[in-house]
């Protein structure tokens, strides 16, 4: 049967409402619709091809992803579409270009960090991209450590200016996105400095570029950065360098929403914390959660096509040869990947929900869930970035020598995902940053002070640091609740671990740099946690359609349990399974295996449907 034909069959055999399976895909119908319309759209639209995009020069290439971008400003404003139909433009459009950093950086810094007199000024001109930012944070010699950040913005009392320098060579800007050949302006962080007083890091709108002939204005040097990893992949970025000789810009470039410099070179920090300075990243973060599903969906789905398609050895009597597909190891290393996309998927809708809260509290001048934030958002980009990562190289392996080849779509797909493990907050720093908001909670335990939401389940660690998983058949660990406290309990036993062993310290920070791999492994199960607890609250909603809340039971199911065999020796040092359980929760997983090939070939062929639209204005 051919594999068209195939998959047609499979889909009439469906055991759930596909209709349905989209919707809860996309988050609901409305987004369902837009992300069908758009796809469309993009899919038939010949200058949005994507088929030349790996064979092209780098220059050919940028002036590609220009054309692209001009191509898809004109469509946004002939089409008036919204913000959102906008971002999934660009996400169908699927490369990586200086509008991401205009758009998904610049606009929400001057939104989150400016005033209102200064939102009033630049946003219009930014909404209309009559003038282009990028957010320029990095330098040569710092990224993770911004408090070690180089360059200087210094108050000049005499003409109400800042003069922004860069005083070394390892102060120099490097890696904004659509810094190197488009931006007219940056917002550039650096040191304030006051009457000789350094303030620490501080957001400035700095012109680059005239915006008459697109030149380097006076005291600025900027360019390219070169080639980066892979031949296509994000070389269709300009991330550039930046140096400033001494460049003058008015007072009121200054971010003013976070702190504030006075006429007469006074510093005034606001009575809010000063990490809303670093708030850009965190919007960032828990975007970066929900693309991590749709990369990994898409390498899955690539993946599923080709081991449903392809056979390889098992023909008896001249018959056909066995679908890959039906291999166990086969379904082992694929099955895990599609649930952890509807896992992403789901805490990624829920982390969306969790950053509006807070940004609405930030307004009431609330602060008391900012900490949860951050933990929250960097934990999840951190955790859900490198598993993407892994994931696309293992769909890879899972197509034999055909994943190698450029048309399959994934060598392009993991050039262009790998380095979200890396910006927007490299992921080990990030689960450090985790750890710390876990010892944190863990140190004030005693204090009378309830943990609550993602944390909340530290205040049941006593009970948590006893209690033993009651699972006596594999079948038990079908039960949402049993696997909760399994992982509850995995994760308050590594915290209150770490936290013990920090005390064998007398100097904290010493502990915490001794004890760092341990506290990121505390971070990695906390995540995990999180994960799971929000893919069990999204199985407790209300999901219409015939067999499809049944699909998601066994894809939770997989997701889970495939992660407690991978980290089985946590979950049985601290105690709370045993090894006998252990092997129970393996035998449960084989049987879903079993039943997610058999009974849901469509679920496979499913993504395979929804992402086949969203692959078709790709190159594969
Ligand atoms: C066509 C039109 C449509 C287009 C639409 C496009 C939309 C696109 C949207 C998204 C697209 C995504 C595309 C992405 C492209 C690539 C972008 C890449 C950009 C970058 O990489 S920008 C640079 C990123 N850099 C970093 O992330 C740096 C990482 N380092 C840090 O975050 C910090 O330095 C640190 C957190 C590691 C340490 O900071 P420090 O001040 O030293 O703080 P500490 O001493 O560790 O902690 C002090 C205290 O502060 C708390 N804290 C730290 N950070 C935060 C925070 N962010 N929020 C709140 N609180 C924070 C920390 O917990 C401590 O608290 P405590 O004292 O413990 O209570
Ligand atoms: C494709 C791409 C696009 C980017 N776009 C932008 C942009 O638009 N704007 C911008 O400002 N920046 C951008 N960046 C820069 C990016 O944000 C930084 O590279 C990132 O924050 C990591 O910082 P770093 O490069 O200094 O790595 P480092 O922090 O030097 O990391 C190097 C190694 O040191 C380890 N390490 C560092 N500190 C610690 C610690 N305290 N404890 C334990 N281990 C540690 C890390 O885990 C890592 O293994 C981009 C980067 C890339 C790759």
């Amino acid at each position: 049967m051919e594999a068209l034909d195939y998959h047609a069959e499979e889909r009439r055999k469906a055991e759930f409402d596909v209709e349905e399976m989209k919707i809860v895909w996309a988050g609901s119908r409305q987004a369902y619709e837009i992300s069908d319309r758009v796809a469309r759209l993009v899919a038939s639209d010949p200058v949005f091809r994507k088929d030349n995009r790996t064979m092209l020069s780098r220059k050919d290439l940028f002036k590609d992803t220009l054309r692209k971008a001009a191509h898809a400003w004109k469509r946004i404003i002939e089409l008036r579409l919204s913000e959102e139909e906008a971002s999934k433009l660009r996400f169908f459009v699927d490369q990586p270009v200086f509008t991401d950093l205009h758009w998904g950086m610049f606009i929400p810094a001057i939104k989150g960090q400016g005033n209102e007199e200064q939102q009033q000024k630049w946003l219009p001109m930014a909404y209309k991209m009559q003038i282009i930012g990028c957010y320029a944070q990095t330098e040569l010699g710092h990224g993770s450590n911004v408090q070690g950040l180089e360059t200087t913005a210094t108050f000049d009392p005499e003409t109400d200016e800042f003069v922004i320098h860069s005083p070394t060579l390892t102060s120099s800007k490097w890696w904004p996105g659509g810094l190197g050949k488009v931006s007219t302006h940056a917002l550039i962080y650096a040191r304030l400095i006051t009457d000789g007083q350094d303030h620490g890091v501080h957001g400035f709108i700095v012109q680059l570029r005239s915006l008459d002939d697109h030149l380097p204005l006076p005291g600025i040097t900027v360019g390219d950065i070169g080639m980066k990893f892979g031949s296509g992949a994000y070389n269709s970025m300009d991330n550039g360098v930046l140096r400033f000789d001494h460049v003058r810009i008015l007072r009121d470039q200054m971010l003013m929403g976070v702190s504030q410099v006075t006429r007469e070179g006074k510093f005034m920090q606001s009575d809010v914390p000063r990490q809303l300075v670093y708030g850009t990243m965190v919007y960032v973060r828990q975007k970066i959660v929900a693309d991590a599903s749709c990369a990994l969906s898409r390498a899955v789905c690539i993946a599923t096509r080709y081991s449903v398609v392809r056979r390889q050895f098992g023909s008896h009597n001249g018959g056909p040869e066995t679908q890959v597909i039906d291999y166990k190891t086969q379904q082992s290393r694929l099955f895990p990947l599609l649930a952890s996309a509807y896992a992403f998927r789901f805490v990624g809708e829920w982390l969306k929900w969790l950053y509006t809260d807070v940004t609405q509290r930030l307004q009431a001048s609330d602060f008391s869930t900012l900490p949860e934030v951050h933990a929250c958002t960097a934990g999840l980009k951190s955790v859900t970035t490198s598993a993407t990562a892994d994931a696309i190289e293992e769909c890879r392996k899972l197509c034999g020598g055909h994943g190698y080849l450029s048309s399959s779509g994934l060598p392009e797909l993991f050039a262009v995902y790998v380095p979200a493990c890396t910006y927007e907050g490299d992921n080990v720093v990030l689960l450090l940053q985790v750890a710390r908001f876990l010892m944190k909670t863990v140190s004030q335990l005693g204090s009378g002070k309830k943990p609550v939401g993602t944390i909340a389940y530290m205040g049941r660690s006593e009970h948590l640091l006893q209690c033993r998983c009651e699972v006596e058949r594999a079948e038990d660990w079908l039960k949402p609740n049993v696997i909760l406290e399994a992982f509850e309990a995995r994760a308050a036993r590594m915290s209150v671990t770490c936290a013990k062993n920090l005390n064998n310290f007398a100097n904290q920070e010493e502990g915490f740099a001794q004890l760092a791999t341990d506290l990121a492994e505390a971070a990695v199960a906390h995540v995990q946690l999180i994960i799971v607890s929000k893919f069990i609250e999204k199985l407790q909603q209300d999901i219409p359609g015939k067999g499809v809340k049944r699909q998601l039971e066994i894809l939770f199911n997989v997701y889970a349990l495939s992660l407690l065999h991978k980290h089985l020796g946590d979950f049985v040092a601290s105690g709370c399974i045993t090894p006998k359980q252990g092997a129970l929760a393996n035998e449960q997983l084989r049987l879903l295996y079993s039943q997610v090939h058999f009974d849901n070939p469509s679920l496979l062929l499913y993504m395979v449907l929804l992402l086949e639209r969203l692959l078709q204005s790709t190159s594969f």
